[in-house]
Parts: structure tokens; C-alpha cells; sequence
């Protein structure tokens, strides 16, 4: 039993988000109840949810909590229905603001293909077989929140919409810095992307990444690659990847692309965390890498495993919680070994099933695992 409870900021948000969040609730019952760990969870609304009941997509008291919690899990922000509305109110504030206030700049989105489904992607088994990819993006700068943006009118009444691309030195380096550290755990190789063929931030990026890496991290391999020649890579030939780093734009692509060759975007699951403090802790929000999927949302179809999975990252990342992480991820491989396959990674001859059949068979599986 351990002495304090985990204190977790649950934010299911829109769409899908509470359809899959619901999944991982059955895992945290689970744990609570077979591994004797003790959760204290709050529940809070951002999004479109929080639109709606509040005026505000995350309202400042939304954004304490996160700070209190020892991490927080989050689902997805999106709703069609909020369209309309300026970009300082759109759903999608939520998590931008709270990967800001808490500064979470480094996003480790995983892509490792499960055994099983080899044959749920789209691209030929023998290319994706035994892939196992870290995509560390960068998530607090870049062109996402760079200045000047808006859209202004010119005197000819013609329009024009602006967002610059910016990186500074440290921002760069605390990233790489993951990166590297992160490639030493693994098979020391960090691929850095950027477009410094046309890019002033992508040039320095390049620089600061080769002179950190020249300083403290000789001992990992550094190649370098070109944001576009990287999406035709990873699509050509995945495996030649070990971890790679890029700013916040490419990052959110390449790691879209890189979850269908794991068979679906409701597989890729994400960790962001902020700098480590000096109790050895930091701030960290764990979600998938999908959106709300409004052409889904409400028909209890959506793939669970990308939140179950970004729930085993927080058990590892936040609560090193090694052996729990390790059992939901095998709970899943073995579920997925069985045969069942919700819609997205649904071939022939398996078991389709729908968002919560496929969570109470995890569960079942982590049952199984614990005798
Ligand atoms: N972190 C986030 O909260 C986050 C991430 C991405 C997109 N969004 C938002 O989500 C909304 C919808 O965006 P989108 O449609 O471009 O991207 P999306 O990721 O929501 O969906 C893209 C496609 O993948 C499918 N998909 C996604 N997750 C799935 C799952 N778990 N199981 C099965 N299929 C799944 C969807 O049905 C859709 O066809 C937008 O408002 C966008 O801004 C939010
Ligand atoms: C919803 C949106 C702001 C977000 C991003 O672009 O970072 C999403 O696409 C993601 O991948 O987390
Ligand atoms: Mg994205």
C-alpha cells in the first residue's frame, strides 16, 4: 500500500475523450483494488465541455489543480460546434494553456508496433514489424506561439493571416537535452528534423542541437534530416529511427503519421513534461495523441488503447510505477494477441468490438496477469 495517495487531475474533454477516459477509470479500479495503490482523482471540465458550462475553454482554478496534481491525465479538446468562435476561446486553449502555464515542453510520443497487429497497418508487415520509434517533440514554442500572429486586413481589403516560428537557444537545448538523455535508454541514435534549408529556427535548432550534443552527449549517434525528406523516411523506412527531436509543428505531423504505422491513431499514446525540480519530480500530463474524433464521438466505437497507454506512461513516468506500467501495456498486447479489434485496427478474421468491451477485456487480462 502506498503511504500517500497519487493525486491525479483527470480532464476527459470532449468527444471521445470521456468514451475512452471511461476505460481507463476500469484500470485505476483495478489497480486500487489488486495492487492495494490508492488514487486521489479530481475530475474537471476543459474543452467544449467547459465552453459550455463555464464560458471559457480552462478556467484559471483548472489550471491550479494541474499544478497540485502529481500528473495529470488528460483525454481530447475539440467540438465542431465551437468553430465559430476567436482563437482565444476555441476548445483547443485547454491544452495549449496547459502545456504553457505548466511548461511542459518536451511530448514523448511513442510508435511501437504490437506483434498482433503488423497487419493492421497500411504499410507492408516487413516494414513495420518490431518498430519501436520516440518522437520528442518540442511543445511550449515554435510557430504555435510564436509573434507577431493574427490576421489583419490590408488597405486593399485583402487579408492576410500571420504566425511566426521562433526557438530560442534554451528552448531548443532542454528538448534536445531530452532527446539525448532518452537515446541513451535506448539505442543511443537521436535523429534532430528541422527545415534549416529555408528556415532561419530551424538553423539554429540544427546548431544548438549539434554543439549540445558535441558538449555532453558524444557518446549518443546524432544524424540530422529535413522535416520533409523525414516524412517520406518514416514512411519508406520507419525502422532506420530510434528517437527522433523536432519543434512543435513537425511534431504534431510526423507523430500523426507515424501512429498508422502502428495500425491507427488510437494507438499512440504521449507523455509532456516539464523540467525536473529539485524534488526529483515535474510537471507532467499524459494523453493521447488523438483528437475528440467528432465522426465518432457518441457511438462507443473509439479505440481505448491510446489513453490506457498514455495511463501505463503516468504510471511509469510520474508514479514509477514500473512493474503496474509493465502489466497494463503486456494486458494490452495480450487482448490485441487474442484476437479482439475495435474498428480502427479491425482485419479479417478478427473480433470487432466496441470502446468498453475491448477496456473490461484488458481488465480481464491484467486479472490473469496478477495470479
Ligand atoms: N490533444 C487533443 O486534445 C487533440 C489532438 C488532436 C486533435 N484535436 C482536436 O480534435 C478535433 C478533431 O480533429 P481531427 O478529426 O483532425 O483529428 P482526430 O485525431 O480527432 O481524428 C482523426 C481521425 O482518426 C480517428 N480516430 C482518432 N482517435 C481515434 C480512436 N481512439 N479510435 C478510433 N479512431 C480514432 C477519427 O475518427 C478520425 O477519423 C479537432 O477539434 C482537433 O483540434 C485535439
Ligand atoms: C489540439 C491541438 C492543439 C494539438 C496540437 O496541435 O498540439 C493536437 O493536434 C496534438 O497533437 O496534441
Ligand atoms: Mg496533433
Amino acid at each position: 500500500m502506498s503511504a500517500q495517495p497519487a493525486k491525479l487531475l483527470v480532464l476527459p474533454g470532449d468527444g471521445i475523450g470521456p468514451e475512452v477516459m471511461r476505460e481507463v477509470g476500469r484500470v485505476i479500479s483495478w489497480l486500487e483494488k489488486n495492487r492495494g495503490i490508492a488514487f486521489e482523482i479530481t475530475e474537471d471540465l476543459v474543452g467544449g465541455a467547459s465552453l459550455a458550462e463555464y464560458g471559457e475553454p480552462i478556467r484559471n482554478e483548472v489550471i491550479e489543480k494541474a499544478r497540485a496534481a502529481d500528473a495529470v491525465l488528460f483525454g481530447s479538446v475539440g467540438d465542431p460546434r465551437w468553430g465559430h468562435v476567436g482563437f482565444d476561446k476555441r476548445p483547443e486553449v485547454a491544452i495549449l494553456k496547459l502545456r504553457q502555464e505548466l511548461e511542459l515542453f518536451a511530448n514523448l510520443r511513442p510508435a511501437k508496433v504490437f506483434d498482433a497487429l503488423v497487419d493492421a497497418s497500411t504499410l507492408k508487415p516487413d516494414v513495420v514489424r518490431g518498430l519501436d520509434i520516440m518522437i520528442v517533440r518540442e511543445t511550449v514554442g515554435g510557430i504555435y506561439f510564436g509573434d507577431p500572429r493574427g490576421i489583419e486586413t490590408l488597405p486593399d481589403g485583402t487579408r492576410r493571416g500571420i504566425n511566426t516560428e521562433v526557438y530560442t537557444t534554451p528552448e531548443i537545448e532542454r528538448v534536445a537535452r531530452v532527446a539525448f538523455e532518452m537515446a541513451r535508454k535506448r539505442s543511443g541514435h537521436v535523429c534532430s528534423v528541422e527545415k534549416c534549408n529555408v528556415m532561419e529556427s530551424g538553423l539554429l535548432w540544427k546548431e544548438v542541437v549539434t554543439d549540445l550534443h558535441a558538449r555532453e552527449f558524444s557518446d549518443v549517434k546524432l544524424t540530422h534530416m529535413l522535416a520533409d525528406n523525414c516524412a517520406m523516411q518514416l514512411v519508406r523506412n520507419p525502422r532506420q529511427f530510434d528517437v527522433i527531436v523536432t519543434g512543435n509543428l513537425f511534431g504534431d505531423i510526423l507523430s500523426d503519421l507515424a501512429s498508422m504505422l502502428t495500425g491507427s491513431l488510437g494507438m499512440l499514446p504521449s507523455a509532456t513534461l516539464g523540467a525536473v525540480r529539485a524534488d526529483g519530480k515535474c510537471a507532467a500530463l499524459y494523453e493521447p495523441i488523438h483528437g475528440s474524433a467528432p465522426d465518432i464521438a457518441g457511438q462507443g466505437i473509439a479505440n481505448p488503447i491510446a489513453q490506457i497507454l498514455s495511463f501505463a506512461m503516468l504510471l511509469r513516468y510520474s508514479l514509477n510505477l514500473q512493474d503496474e506500467a509493465k502489466m497494463v501495456e503486456e494486458a494490452v498486447s495480450r487482448v490485441l494477441e487474442s484476437g479482439l479489434r475495435t474498428a480502427d485496427i479491425m482485419s479479417e478474421g478478427m473480433a470487432r468490438v466496441g470502446t468498453s468491451v475491448m477496456g473490461e477485456a484488458i481488465v480481464r487480462e491484467l486479472d490473469k496477469l496478477q495470479k
